[in-house]
């Protein structure tokens, strides 16, 4: 690097770049007086003399920089690294070409409003991720501007030094991406942004006014790249959008904790991240005891009972066609709403039926049910109000022209005191009647209306047989109809529900209560998304009101098949206008030996999903070891412990269910007495241990050596069993292992042998 001939140049680039970022940080926090004698120092230290002048200037307008804290306190993370990349770019309107320094935020020049480093997410770093070199264009503010980038050179900056750096052509691999892979994890999501790869670009920054599905490989970087186009978009429409109108659902609580690591990083830390169950608990505050989908599966794989009659019912209630069950039910529920008495007072007709009811159906028809019924007794109080002066008004002119009547036209003194005081007691007693009946007419009328909570809709849905057969039998057979309100109704009794019903008892919020508007996201995001129903797709949609969705998924980890989603068209074509529907082929996260393993799987299932194509980064073969080799355990022992010195620093052992775990977990713990944890779904993994976990649990995450057990349960050549599988062969960044009594507890026997070892 000390040979090359720009490398001075990039050496004072950087001295230049961190004194400038250091005079912008001493600004915030110095009086005028010492910051100035400080940036006079540092003028004076900085010994480069071309551009010193230039440098000079832009040091003086530093101190007009008013930050947040928050941009303050990026300011100084992002000094150990203020960019990762350059590139030179000659738009063609410009004079000459223009060097732009790329990093995580950006950092301008107050006087002349020259980008010193350019935030990724702006329309013209999009050159630096698109295409190689020559003629490139982007768009910006709706307009698209061509030019010819001449040079790319990615940096590697360490605690604020300049360690390497390198040009990208046509023919240099990225060295950088090949040096972040080759690393460890340690839990976490890696930073990517300097080696955003192409097809990965173009995820993030796909029209984002339009939703978007995103079928990806495992390890091809969805959940990253997921949190990275929140970034650009919060970036992009700061001034529409706020990070907490943001809705980020992950598939499980350990998860979240997971990508939380790298939201800060990226800004959204704000956004609300939680899981579709705990949102729909949120949102509609019920109180049942829900029987989540992660405990059904283990029922199935721990009872092998897969005809149960509960997954049934759970795919039932998650298809598309429930949402016409629904809908039917909505619709019966709301012809209780259609009181159309009329409102009287003292006689008087005050509203006419015929405007409560048309009130109802037309006037709010764009609010939830309780909110119509809200308004309407909004607009009685006030219209029975305004007609009660009237009637006030009228009631008392009769009496008082017959008052006048009596006064002068009884002669007889006696007959026209009583007329008088008749008169003026009736006249009394109306006007009291009438003030009397206007106080209660309206709470009286309301009360013609129905008023139940959302629990005793979702339960009377089932309990109300006659409404049940209406509303279920156009869609269902007898059978059908039969399990599922058998299944329901017992679930009921010990006050559970499946995850499944959720979808309902969002649905049926939004329709007839609405959703607060705290918890209205205008944008949502969905990870592991081949795990949820249509039907959870539908109540979001519904409940949100949104077009919003950046949904990334893959259907070959759809672990949940027997109510999570079967091919990505019915989104496409049911639920959204004209999604974006792309792709992510390339895998990042495992080596090519271990990826043709995992590959081999996908040609038994039956979605025709594209195999991952890993990034040319080569490692050991998988290799099988037997449990019935005595003393495996001891050989286990030294193979971790010669990993470990070679600096490998994460390991799982990975069971098929939860029983499998503890069993695992019994029996090695004797071997790892310190260093072994069983995770459990709301525990946080401790730093350092081996971790033993279920597939549903590891989902999403990694590990540099990971080892799958079958102590007891193996996996069989059907569909379920082959997912599990690729969702755990999928997990290791470096090795894989697998301990069984027999190859064919992995599948293995399916798998040509040249393979694995
Ligand atoms: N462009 C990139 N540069 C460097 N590392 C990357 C890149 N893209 C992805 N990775 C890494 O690849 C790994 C997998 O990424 P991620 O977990 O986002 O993938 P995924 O598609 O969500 O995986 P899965 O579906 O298997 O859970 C992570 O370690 C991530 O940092």
């Amino acid at each position: 690097m000390k040979n090359h001939p720009d490398y001075q140049e990039e050496l004072d680039r950087l001295t230049f770049t961190k004194a400038y970022m250091d005079s912008v940080i001493a600004a915030q926090e110095t009086d005028q007086e010492t910051l100035k004698q400080r940036q006079q120092e540092t003028v004076e230290a900085l010994d480069f003399k071309d551009s010193s002048l230039k440098y000079q200037d832009m040091l003086a307008h530093s101190n007009f920089m008013k930050m947040s804290k928050e941009q303050l306190e990026n300011l100084r993370k992002l000094r150990k690294k203020p960019y990762f990349a350059r590139i030179n770019y000659h738009r063609k309107e410009k004079p000459e070409e223009e060097i732009f320094y790329i990093g995580k935020v950006s950092l301008f020049d107050r006087e002349t409003q020259q980008p010193i480093i350019l935030d990724w997410r702006s329309p013209l770093a999009n050159v630096y991720y698109e295409g190689r070199l020559g003629d490139v264009s982007y768009e910006a503010h709706g307009e698209t501007y061509e030019g010819n980038v001449s040079l790319k050179r990615q940096y590697s900056i360490e605690e604020g030094e300049l360690q390497d750096f390198r040009d990208i052509d046509i023919t240099t691999k990225d060295d950088l991406l090949q040096e972040s892979l080759s690393q460890n994890a340690d839990h976490r999501l890696n930073e990517i942004v300097s080696t955003i790869q192409e097809e990965q670009n173009r995820v993030i920054r796909a029209d984002l006014r339009k939703p978007i599905i995103v079928q990806g490989a495992a390890g091809s970087g969805k959940t990253t790249i997921a949190l990275h186009r929140v970034s650009y978009f919060l970036y992009t429409l700061k001034d529409i959008f706020h990070p907490e109108e943001m809705l980020i659902l992950a598939p499980n609580r350990l998860f979240i904790d997971y990508m939380k690591e790298v939201l800060p990083e990226l800004g959204v830390d704000k956004a609300r991240s939680t899981t579709y169950i705990d949102f729909v608990k949120l949102v509609t505050k019920h109180s049942f005891h829900v029987r989540t989908q992660h405990e059904t599966l283990m029922n199935v794989l721990e009872s092998g009972a897969e005809d149960d009659a509960r997954l049934e019912v759970a795919s039932l209630k998650g298809d598309a066609s429930f949402q016409s069950i629904l809908d039917r039910y909505v619709n019966e529920m709301k012809k209780e709403f259609f009181v159309e008495e009329d409102i009287t007072i003292g006689g008087f007709r005050v509203v006419n039926g015929k405007k409560i009811k048309r009130m109802f159906i037309e006037d709010y028809a764009y609010l939830p049910f309780y909110k119509r019924k809200k308004k309407i007794r909004q607009v009685l109080t006030s219209d029975v109000r305004r007609k009660k002066k009237v009637i006030i008004e009228k009631l008392s002119k009769k009496y008082d022209d017959e008052l006048d009547k009596a006064l002068y036209g009884i002669k007889d003194a006696d007959k026209r005191k009583r007329r008088v005081t008749f008169l003026l007691d009736k006249k009394e007693e109306k006007l009291q009647e009438v003030e009397k009946e206007a106080k209660k007419v309206v709470s009286a009328h309301m009360k013609k209306f129905p008023n139940y909570n959302l629990t005793q809709y979702f339960k009377r849905m089932y309990q109300d047989e006659a409404i049940f057969e209406k509303v279920v039998n156009p869609t269902l057979s007898k059978p059908q109809n039969q399990k599922l309100r058998h299944h329901t109704m017992t679930n009921l009794k010990h006050k559970t529900i499946d995850a499944e019903d959720l979808a309902t008892l969002l649905y049926l919020q939004a329709i007839l209560f609405g959703i607060e508007s705290d918890f209205k996201a205008k944008k949502v995001v969905m990870d592991e998304a081949q795990d949820y129903s249509f039907m959870e797709f539908v109540s979001l949609r519904r409940a949100l009101n949104t077009e919003l969705f950046t949904i990334v998924g893959d259907l070959a980890q759809g672990i949940y098949q027997y109510r999570g989603l079967p091919s990505w068209q019915l989104l496409q074509n049911k639920l959204f206008t004209s999604p974006n529907y792309l792709t992510l082929q390339k895998t990042y996260r495992t080596t090519i030996e271990i990826m043709n393993v995992a590959n081999e799987l996908l040609n038994y299932m039956t979605e025709s999903v594209p195999k991952a194509e890993p990034v040319v980064r080569h490692g050991d073969k998988p290799v099988f070891y037997s449990m019935e080799q005595k003393g495996w355990e001891t050989e286990l022992v030294e193979r971790y412990k010669s990993l470990k010195r070679k600096g490998v620093k994460t390991f799982a052992f990975i069971g098929k269910s939860k029983q499998e775990c503890q069993l695992i977990y019994d029996h090695l713990q004797p071997f790892f007495p310190d260093t072994i944890q069983l995770l459990g779904e709301e525990e946080e993994m401790v730093t350092d241990k081996i971790i033993v976990l279920p597939i549903y649990l590891s989902k999403g995450l990694e590990f540099d050596c990971v080892s799958l057990m079958s102590f007891q349960e193996g996996y069989h050549f059907h569909e379920l069993d082959m997912k599990l599988l690729y969702v755990a062969m999928t997990r290791p960044l470096h090795y894989l292992y697998f301990y069984g009594k027999q190859y064919s507890d992995f599948l293995l026997d399916h798998i040509p042998e040249a393979k694995y070892l």
